[in-house]
């Protein structure tokens, strides 16, 4: 009976299988209702093996997988669906997991297959590659690594899509998904289930490897790696792939077209060979994917330790970046500062030119003045040029003005009489109200007539150059004497002297009080004064001053405050001049100011010997004599004039009655008298004038018979008790009024340290 049922033709298939009648050969829908589709078809195609009744079932779905599998592969117009890029297959093959396989992407580590001008016929060959890996990788770990698969197919981005040769009535290519479908459907399969199963593996594996065969030599990975290495194992994976899959075919083939007898061990023996063969490969396939996952491993070790640093130069990117958001907001803060500053800068400047415009036409306008008072500086230039040669000859005139003035001035002066006598009358004090006073009458300004109030009714007429009365001031005084002060600048002589009873006034007019100044200290002031004046005609001076008290015929010097002694004498000053004298040993200071001048006389007056008198609580015992010496030098003319002044203040003669120190009565009363010869001698015109006999008539020398004009001032105290020596000395100032001196001779150079 077994042997009716026609064997199959173990020759190979040329081109496409063609099936008997209506027979179609089984589609996926098929195989899950396989138990009918083999009824029908085993029914129709194949009979059982006689020997294996009992496996008819499992002998028909072998032969269904291999003709299955044979079919399909040898298909010339199977192919697969689409891939997008090539990275599908190893997505598939569960080696790398999607994240991976998109940096990859975007790091430019694999490119898309189009991007390389990949054809339709790239797609498909990388599609046969990626179902080459994805089949290894079911038939490794397919049933375990479900999100492997399902990871690619996202990857992939592309949905299986039944091709145009399956609904031409064609056997499908049942992928992994569909055929885990099919595993995963027992309830409708019912026992046939792993027999299913078996079968889509089979059916897969073998339709893959044998189009692996074609695809795999032209797969490309454009993954880049740092030595190439992926891309080698891709190939030696495509290699292998393509010789597995031609072995798995051959063997297919073998195993198809052959049709082993059961009785046929060898055949059979060598079918398990070829079977075993097949493993061996598969196991040298599997290490050797194996092999690509480590490096791919490595790749994506590399990628992640780069991605580590790009991770870090991101965070590092990222602290720049705050800095320079800081750095931005403080540049923003310094902008608007300075667009602050630049906006007043820009106003004050607005300002600065607005003033601007106005000062350039202030400018302008000073220009035009400054112009005009060039042209009026060049007039006004040549007019000083003119004025100054008009100076010059006015100051020539004024120079020879002031030398015929100073002419004049003494020729008046030498008309009123070289030794001239002015009397004063002293008031009497507040506290002499009861004192008696003599009668008097002021006639005019020279005379004067006194007529005692004992009783005897005495009157006397006595005639002077200036007689004045209680009631003349100070500045009365002066008006009257710096005439002779003036002739002592232009280069004369002169000598003042005070001669009276004591009690009189001599000291008052003489020094005067702090608030009536005498003529002493109102001779300084109009000397400095009268020397700045002569300095506009060409004339310095120096002023030297001396101050000397005869005290009981001792001279002492009042400036010397050491306490010592000294000698000082009267001495000759020239033999040819016997009028002339120094005294040798005496300070004499220069002094080129008032005030130094104010505090030597100071120095001075506290120097000299008073006492008390009955006339003068505070009676000068002494004859004080201040010397001021005046130098003049014109440097242009070089001319020198020398002038001094003598101003002396003599002691109060007194009654020896009423004296308590006798002997300095003596003294002071002997060189009264001896002065009052020395004149007398000079009215009478004696051949011999005793200057000598005293310290006094000695040092007064110059004053009295040579180059001197003289003033004595004869003062008097108004009270009936004074009468007798009021008159006495109103008789002595008669006398020496009508005295003629010579001639007064200006001097012409300086001819001593003291010239008297
Ligand atoms: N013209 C005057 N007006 C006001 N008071 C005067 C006047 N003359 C002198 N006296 C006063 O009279 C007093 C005596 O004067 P003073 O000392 O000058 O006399 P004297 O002649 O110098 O005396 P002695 O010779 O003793 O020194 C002083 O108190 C003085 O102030």
């Amino acid at each position: 009976m077994e042997s009716k049922i026609p064997k199959p033709s173990l020759k190979k298939p040329i081109g496409p299988l063609s099936l008997p009648g209506n027979a179609r050969l089984p589609l996926a829908r098929d195989l899950l209702n396989l138990p009918s589709a083999n009824s029908t078809m085993v029914g129709k195609m194949r009979l059982p093996s006689p020997d294996k009744k009992s496996n008819v079932g499992m002998v028909n779905r072998a032969k269904l997988r291999r003709s299955r599998s044979a079919m399909d592969l040898n298909r010339p117009d199977f192919h697969r669906p689409k891939y997008a890029t090539t990275l599908a297959p190893l997505a598939k093959a569960g080696t790398i997991n999607a994240s991976t396989i998109a940096m990859m992407v975007n790091s430019d580590l694999v490119k898309p297959l189009a991007d390389t001008n990949g054809t339709r016929n790239h797609l498909r060959r990388s599609r046969s590659a990626c179902d080459i890996a994805m089949k290894s990788n079911v038939s490794s770990a397919s049933s375990t690594n479900t999100t492997s698969t399902s990871g690619a197919s996202l990857l992939a981005g592309t949905k299986r899509q039944p091709t145009a040769a399956c609904t031409n009535g064609r056997v499908p290519i049942v992928p992994a998904k569909v055929s885990k479908m099919i595993t995963t459907a027992p309830s409708r399969t019912g026992t046939n289930a792993s027999h299913t199963k078996l079968l889509s593996q089979k059916a897969t594996s073998t339709a893959i490897t044998a189009a692996s065969k074609k695809a795999m030599p032209n797969m490309k990975i454009t993954a880049g790696t740092k030595n190439g290495s992926a891309t080698a194992n891709i190939k030696t994976t495509s290699s292998i792939a393509q010789k597995s899959s031609g072995v798995g075919a051959k063997a297919a083939v073998k195993t198809m077209n052959k049709r082993i007898p059961p009785y046929d061990y060898k055949a059979r023996f060598a079918h398990l060979q070829d079977k075993h063969k097949v493993l061996v490969e598969k196991y040298e396939k599997l290490h050797e994917e194996h092999a690509s996952r480590e490096t791919l491993q490595e790749l994506y070790d590399g990628c992640s330790r780069e991605l580590e640093n790009l991770k870090r130069q991101h965070e590092q990117l990222q602290a720049e970046l705050k800095t320079f958001r800081l750095e931005n907001e403080e540049l923003k803060q310094t902008n608007l500062m300075c667009t602050t500053a630049l906006q007043q800068t820009e106003d004050e400047l607005k300002k600065y030119r607005e003033k601007f415009t106005v000062s350039n036409q202030d400018n302008i306008e000073l220009r035009k003045q400054l112009k005009e008072v060039e042209e009026r500086a060049a007039f006004l230039e040549e007019e000083n040029l003119a004025l100054q040669d008009t100076n010059t000859r006015n100051a020539e005139l004024l120079f020879q003005a002031n030398i015929e003035r100073k002419d004049l001035h003494n020729m008046v002066m030498d008309l009123r009489g070289n030794i001239r006598v002015f009397c004063r009358v002293r008031p009497p004090l507040p506290t002499e109200i009861d004192r008696p006073e003599c009668l008097w009458k002021y006639v005019d300004e020279q005379s004067i007539e006194l007529m005692a109030i004992d009783g005897t009714n005495k009157r006397m007429d006595f005639s002077f150059d200036h007689v004045f009365h209680p009631r003349t001031t100070q500045q009365d005084i002066f008006d009257n004497v710096s005439p002779l002060i003036q002739s002592a600048l232009d280069g004369y002589n002169v000598c003042i002297f005070a001669y009276g009873q004591t009690g009189s006034g001599k000291t008052y007019t003489m020094d005067g009080v702090p608030e009536c100044l005498g003529v002493i200290p109102r001779t300084v002031d109009l000397i400095f004064n009268a020397v700045n004046d002569y300095k506009r005609f060409g004339w310095e001076y120096e002023i030297r001053v001396t101050f000397l008290e005869i005290y009981n015929e001792i001279l002492y010097d009042l400036l010397d405050t050491s306490g010592t002694t000294k000698d000082l004498e009267i001495r000759m000053a020239s033999a040819k001049n016997k009028t002339e004298v120094y005294v040798s040993n005496i300070i004499e200071e220069t002094v080129e100011s008032t005030g130094r001048l104010h505090q030597l006389m100071n120095i001075a007056k506290m120097n000299r010997a008073t006492a008390a008198t009955a006339g003068n609580e505070r009676s000068s015992r002494s004859h004080a004599v201040t010397k001021i010496t005046l130098i003049g030098t014109h440097q242009e003319k070089c001319e020198t004039c020398i002038g001094s002044v003598n101003l002396v203040d003599l002691a109060g003669s007194e009654s020896p009655k009423t004296s308590t120190r006798m002997d300095e009565t003596k003294n002071i009363n002997r060189s009264l008298s001896e002065l009052s010869n020395v004149i007398l001698a000079l009215v009478q015109r004696n051949e011999h004038i005793p200057y000598r006999n005293s310290k006094l008539t000695h040092l007064l020398m110059p004053s009295l018979g040579g180059n001197s004009k003289t003033l004595m001032f004869v003062n008097v105290a108004p009270f009936q008790d004074c009468f007798m020596e009021t008159v006495k000395s109103l008789r002595f100032a008669s006398q020496v009024n009508s005295c003629k001196l010579q001639k007064v001779k200006k001097n012409k150079a300086l001819m001593g340290s003291a010239v008297i």
